[in-house]
């Protein structure tokens, strides 16, 4: 094809020199120079303007799916221009992942009485109350409506004046189209792409905004995250309440699969660190050395020491220091109740009951390290990969008739958004999805148990994998501890989920996992032959109870070979 009318980017003097070298050349010198000038640009990327391209991400929000048709139209527009674009729907969006995005077309319709989509509720509304700012942000609104409703266009609108509150910049002005949409999008896409910055052939490389943290994360080089949310899941009532705590990877990687742990480094509450100070007379200020590190000694109880378990160093020490022989008495000669007095007792009951002098770091060479406590992690980082979500119970116990607090639980739950942790990976050996992705999977939970199922759940949702899926997850009761639940009904309506069975034995107390099992044996013996893997998490003695049964009835069934299970490495357990 020969092009014959001037295109604007050359003079008429270079024009007519091309057109003139053009004529003289034969098919095949055409054909090496097309090649020719292709690599030159190639080496010499174009550079007209100082914007890299980078990716373009265009979101969709819809519920008829013209939203969604227009975006594919787009996103097919933009690829043939070399750009490199993703789609993605706003319904499985956060607005945290949507915040990091720098260029991005947002193609939304209005639904109900001017309100946005059903599936795009939740991100629109917490887009509306967000304050993230989004000044690195390109964009362009596409809004589809109805003008034959009041609220003609409105969610495309809102979105639109958020953004621009917020510090994004458009590249072109809002569209809005009415039911007859095709042309008016036509024409604003091609408006768009004329807009968009020039294509650099660096871009053709995978875009990535913020170099991600590529050093190794382990449990000796930890990862500082901040925390984004912490929500309480279960009832106000509950002592040991259920927290679930979102951390931003800020574009860190973690070595982690669904199944995985991640450890978080805790600290001991400030009310014991004083108290132990208190007793022991010892100054706040101090300085100590751990390992060849020197800090204050507050610090040292704080950050780096076991100050709730008494070693057996502690117990030594403090009966060479106990001048009245007391500690020695109530320790007794044997290991055994030297041991069982030790464990009687959280370490400061014994400091204030037995008081000594003893220095700074005599103490603190007889106090254990401060061990980092593992989570299941409760999301899948193909879903959400800036993010670490754990779910944690808030543990409490009685010694002497003397209610305590479990220090990590309590530190991790009373964690606010914008405090810093330090976690690392932990990989889990035997509790992975297994290899094959066409295999039923019945996961059975207690309680917190539930965390890495909802990972697995989301790996689902996020493609590949076609697993079958059975939940059966007990709780106390109905109202108050259906940890999860607008998610697991998400999954369900999505057939990510096929059964999900709860059971509260707060509300009928005869109700057990085991019951469920045999209500639908049918299906269960029948997943069973057909390769499934059966999961169980949580509570180990509620769940060794329902192992217990399940096994011992499977005894009495011809049909169901639950030892096979185990033999065919398809049973997988994390109990705690
Ligand atoms: C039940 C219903 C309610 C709607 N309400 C509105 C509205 O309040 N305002 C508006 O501008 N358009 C409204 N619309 C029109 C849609 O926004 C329009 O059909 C759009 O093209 C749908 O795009 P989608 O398939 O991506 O959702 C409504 C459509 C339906 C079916």
């Amino acid at each position: 094809m020969i092009v014959k009318t001037r295109p604007e980017i050359f003079k008429e003097e270079h024009w007519k020199e091309i057109i003139e070298l053009t004529k003289r050349l034969d098919e095949r010198q055409s054909i090496w120079l097309s090649g020719y000038l292709a690599g030159r640009v190639d080496l010499q990327p174009l550079t007209a303007t100082t914007e890299a391209v980078g990716e373009i991400v265009i979101c969709h929000g819809g519920e008829t799916g013209n939203s969604k048709k227009i975006a594919l139209q787009a996103e097919q527009k933009i690829v043939a221009l070399g750009y490199q674009v993703k789609v993605y729907d706003l319904a499985q969006m956060t607005v945290r992942q949507f915040a990091k995005l720098r260029q991005v077309i947002i193609i939304c319709s209005t639904h109900g009485d001017g309100d946005p989509p059903e599936p795009v509720t939740a991100f629109y509304n917490s887009l509306m109350s967000s304050s993230l700012p989004l000044e690195d942000m390109r964009y362009a609104v596409l809004a589809l409506g109805d003008s034959s409703y009041e609220h003609f266009c409105v969610t495309g609108i809102n979105i639109d004046e958020k953004l621009k509150q917020s510090g994004a910049r458009s590249w072109l002005d809002r569209q809005e189209c009415d039911t007859d949409f095709q042309k008016t999008a036509d024409s604003w896409l091609a408006d768009l792409v004329s807009r968009l910055p020039a294509i650099d052939s660096h871009d053709n490389a995978p875009a990535v905004v913020v170099a991600p943290e590529t050093r190794e994360i382990d449990r000796t080089h930890p990862a500082t995250v901040k925390v984004l949310e912490n929500i309480r899941l279960s009832s106000m009532k509950r002592q040991d309440a259920i927290h679930h705590l979102v951390f931003d990877l800020d574009e860190m990687s973690l070595a982690a699969t669904a199944g995985d742990a991640v450890g978080i480094f805790v600290k001991n509450p400030m009310d014991m660190v004083t108290g132990l100070l208190q007793e022991t007379n010892l100054k706040a200020e101090q300085v100590v050395s751990i390992d060849g590190a020197s800090m204050p000694l507050v610090d040292a109880l704080r950050d780096k020491l076991d100050i709730t378990i008494p070693s057996r160093d502690f117990g030594q020490l403090w009966e060479s220091l106990d001048t009245t022989g007391k500690f020695h008495e109530a320790m007794g000669d044997s290991e055994k109740s030297k041991k069982d007095f030790l464990k009687s007792k959280p370490l400061l009951e014994l400091v204030k009951q037995f008081h000594v002098v003893v220095n700074a770091q005599q103490l603190v060479d007889v106090l254990r390290p401060l061990q980092p406590r593992l989570y299941d992690i409760t999301n899948s980082l193909k879903q959400f990969p800036d993010e670490i979500h754990v779910c944690v119970k808030r543990y409490h116990y009685t010694k002497d008739d003397n209610t305590y607090q479990g220090v990590a639980s309590n530190y991790i739950a009373t964690l606010k958004a914008d405090d810093a942790v330090e976690i690392f990976p932990h990989k889990h050996q035997r509790f992975h999805l297994p290899e094959d992705p066409g295999l039923p999977l019945i996961l059975i939970a207690d309680s917190t148990g539930i965390a890495p199922f909802i990972a697995f759940l989301q790996e689902i949702e996020a493609g590949e994998r076609v697993h079958e899926c059975w939940l059966i997850f007990s709780e106390m009761t109905f109202e108050e501890d259906f940890l999860y639940q607008a998610e697991l009904i998400k999954f369900m309506n999505a057939g990510v989920l096929k059964h999900l069975h709860p059971v509260f034995y707060g509300d009928e107390s005869d109700n057990e996992i085991f019951d469920n099992v045999v209500e639908h044996q049918d299906q269960f013996k029948q997943w069973i032959n057909q390769g499934a893997h059966v999961y169980l998490s949580g509570d180990k003695s509620i769940l060794t109870k329902a192992e217990d049964s399940i096994k011992s009835w499977s005894k009495s069934q011809d049909d169901v070979h639950w030892d096979k299970l185990a033999t065919e490495k398809r049973l997988h357990k994390n109990l705690y």
